[in-house]
């Protein structure tokens, strides 16, 4: 049996005195407290916010003496490189190279047609859910409430104690990876204000206070805990790995199938495979562009293999396509905005007034549209304003045209087996209808741009200046809500015109 007295080095946390430690505790029990606060309100979350961020900046002054020194990422490309040669990654006429806005990225080395092989990793290369629980700290993930229920954290702790493993089998793409990130717990208030009157500013104040609340409810567990395989997580755990190992995870995490051997159902339907979350040495390196997805995962070789989604010239960067995110979606998930996104959208939540004598009528219209469910027919519904030319879809359309109707109508609807005809624009809904819902739309979008603390012309001319990265995400971001606004408030206009 191993010692279990604080004077084993492997139980304490490296690089602090007794006293220091007593004071770290202090400031992250505090912590604690104040990100486990659970009502909400915008006033009441940006005070947590900007509180815990002042609690972070003592924490991360304190924990400064663990940060890990690192070299350059283009020093590591070759280690990396040399260890997926030896590991059997097939690599197709591209290289990894370092690019001003993008990080590392994949080059084409010559021309590329569209459908030719980039390259194929095997699993035994991939960090996943499955080998976390089958690591050395699999015990812990497996049962503890929140590593155990959410495997994007399990995997953040997997990468983590695979970081403080100088021997780990990961370490040469571990070192290759980038040594910060841009995700919202990386920015400094005065940048996460830019995003004020975007829904994405509550989203970022939730994200950080999510974070910061895992972070020090992990410091306490592991700093409580005298299991010998934790022993590296417990000497080394400090915020600013925390905040990496997660943005790590959450700005290059995909999902394969799982390995496990899947049963067959009484020999008749063979069940789902289920997904696991992993990272993906390489495929990671890509950048994305707007397109269609070019990557596979193909089970009986369990390798991800990717083509080229178009034609890349020799030289160029070689994009793949992530997925359809929102903008939003994009700077809160995968720290970057790009706004060459055929797939934004605005989240519109609307809900029916409480003191409306029709609420319950409409709200059965709504239930019957399957827009809303059975269960949850209170609270706000979140629609999404699409960018383009057509910012209102059918879901959207359905429920101003109800949420403006009287109650004849509302009955009329109620009744027809057609009712789903009201998500299409022709439905012979009476003009006046379709005319208040329009006008409604209007007039809420045009309350929503007057959240935002500037204009439109303000944010093109910021965009003209040097801006720093974070201050720019949210400038491009909040423009390109505000064009979704516009285009959306003009639509309307028309509308009512006809
Ligand atoms: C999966 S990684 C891609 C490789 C990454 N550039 C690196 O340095 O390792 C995703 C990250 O790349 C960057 N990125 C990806 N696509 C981008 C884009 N279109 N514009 C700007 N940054 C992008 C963002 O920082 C994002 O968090």
């Amino acid at each position: 049996m191993g010692k279990t007295t604080n004077k084993d080095s492997n139980l304490v946390r490296k690089g602090l005195t007794r006293v220091k430690r007593d004071e770290l505790k202090k400031l992250v029990d505090e912590l604690l407290q104040k990100c486990s606060y659970s009502l909400s309100s915008p006033s009441k979350d940006w005070e947590i916010y900007s509180e815990s961020w002042n609690l972070l900046e003592k924490i991360r002054e304190m924990e400064k003496s663990l940060d890990r020194l690192r070299i350059s990422r283009n020093e590591s490309l070759p280690s990396f490189v040399e260890w997926m040669t030896k590991h059997d990654v097939k690599m197709g006429p591209v290289e990894l190279a370092e690019l001003p806005l993008y990080g590392c990225c994949v080059k084409a080395k010559k021309h590329i047609n569209s459908g030719e092989l980039l390259f194929s990793i095997p699993q035994e290369l991939m960090l996943t859910t499955e080998t976390a629980t089958k690591s050395s700290i699999g015990h812990f993930i497996n049962n503890d409430p929140i590593l155990s229920q959410m495997p994007n954290v399990a995997l953040a702790f997997h990468v983590l104690n695979e970081l403080y493993d100088p021997k780990s089998f990961w370490k040469p793409y571990l070192d290759a990876l980038p040594s910060s990130y841009d995700t919202v717990m990386y920015f400094s208030p005065d940048e996460i204000t830019e995003l004020k009157g975007s829904p994405a500013f509550d989203d970022a104040l939730k994200m950080c206070r999510n974070i910061a609340r895992q972070y020090s409810y992990f410091y306490s567990l592991l700093q409580k805990s005298v299991d010998p395989t934790l022993s590296n997580l417990r000497a080394n755990f400090t915020y600013n790995d925390y905040r990496w190992a997660v943005s790590t995870v959450m700005t290059r995490q995909n999902l394969i199938p799982s390995q496990e051997e899947i049963v067959e159902g009484d020999g008749k339907e063979k069940q789902l495979v289920p997904l696991v979350n992993a990272l993906i040495p390489l495929w990671d390196f890509c950048n994305h562009q707007d397109g269609q997805f070019s990557t596979d995962f193909h089970p009986e070789s369990r390798r991800t293999v990717c083509q080229a989604g178009r034609d890349f010239g020799a030289g160029e960067q070689v994009f793949i396509f992530y997925g359809t995110r929102t903008c939003a979606e994009q700077l809160i998930h995968n720290g970057f905005v790009d706004t060459n996104n055929s797939h934004d959208a605005l989240t519109l939540k609307i809900g029916l007034s409480k003191s409306d004598p029709l609420a319950g009528q409409r709200a059965a219209l709504l239930c019957k549209l399957h827009i809303l469910s059975d269960e949850k027919i209170s609270g706000p519904i979140a629609f999404q304003l699409k960018a383009g030319p057509q910012p209102v879809d059918g879901q959207l359309l359905a429920f101003l045209r109800l949420f403006c109707m009287t109650k004849d109508s509302l009955d009329r609807w109620l009744q027809s087996d057609n009712a789903s005809n009201l998500m299409h624009e022709e439905c012979g809904i009476e003009t006046e209808v379709d005319d208040k819902s329009w006008s409604f739309l209007k007039a809420r979008c045009q309350l929503l741009l007057q959240l935002y603390p500037t204009t439109k012309e303000a944010d093109l001319k910021m965009l003209e200046e040097d801006l720093i990265p974070h201050r720019r995400m949210c400038v491009l971001l909040r423009l390109a809500e505000k064009r979704i606004l516009l285009s959306a408030i003009e639509c309307a206009g028309q509308r009512i015109k006809k």
